[in-house]
């Protein structure tokens, strides 16, 4: 599996990404970290992350600025032609700016940094992020933002759910998010954006594993490529 974690000023997970991607891709072809100054990506590659952080500072809205880096445009062509990304917290916060995903996160309801556990439910195993899950488990994953609250218009949020592209939502809302939602996937399944993070649970010594089967999964799906 060739993946690729890309960087901005301000990414703070994306180290976290890439040890994650490696554990389960058996190391043998190194998660590549790309600074998104690049305006190309390397050839070959089958998924790419968008770790979370706070890119530019959070100037303007979250991942507003990170959405027009010159990598982006080459990350969103590849989204086009079928590639894997992962958006995870401030990743899904760049996809939605760079119009990979629908709909916007906005400051969390009680207006506050919110850094906990937070109880996920899974909502569909029908994608490459979520398959190695049981649907309708609940797991235990991280949440840290101050933007993570999904909004969507109407009609997009009855699409998404008319299509099964809810990929997680929270048994307890913290933040807002409208229909609980934590994580949604795009039109072809290809594209995942999740407020939660897994990579920072995915091994006992950080205190639990829930976050593991979302890359279990993706290997299961890209390891043997
Ligand atoms: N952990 C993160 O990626 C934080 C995302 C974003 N900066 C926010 O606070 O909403």
């Amino acid at each position: 599996m060739r993946a690729a974690v890309i960087q901005f000023p301000g990414s703070n997970c994306d180290r976290d990404m890439a040890v994650a991607m490696d554990r389960v891709s058996g190391h043998n072809k190194p998660t590549q970290l790309i600074w998104h100054k690049e305006s190309t990506l390397p050839d070959g590659l089958d998924i790419i992350a968008i770790p979370g952080g706070f890119s530019f500072g959070d100037y303007l809205r979250c991942g507003a600025i990170a959405a027009r880096s010159p990598i982006m445009r080459s990350v969103v062509d590849f989204a086009n032609k079928g590639g894997f990304v992962l958006g995870v917290c401030n990743g899904f916060q760049v996809l939605t700016e760079s119009g990979l995903l629908p709909g916007a996160l906005m400051r969390n309801a009680n207006l506050k940094f919110i850094c906990k556990d937070a109880g996920l439910r899974v909502e569909t195993t029908d994608s490459v992020f979520t398959s190695a899950y049981k649907k309708g488990a609940v797991v235990n994953v991280p949440v840290a933002h101050h933007d993570g609250n999904y909004n969507a218009d109407p009609e997009t949020l009855k699409k998404l759910v008319g299509d099964d592209r809810i990929a997680f939502r929270y048994a307890e809302n913290p933040n807002g998010s409208m229909d609980d939602i934590a994580g949604i996937l795009s039109d072809n399944r290809r594209v995942l954006g999740m407020m939660p993070h897994p990579e920072r649970l995915n091994d006992p010594q950080l205190g639990g594993t829930d976050g593991s089967k979302l890359f279990e999964s993706i290997a299961s799906a890209l390891v043997s490529a």
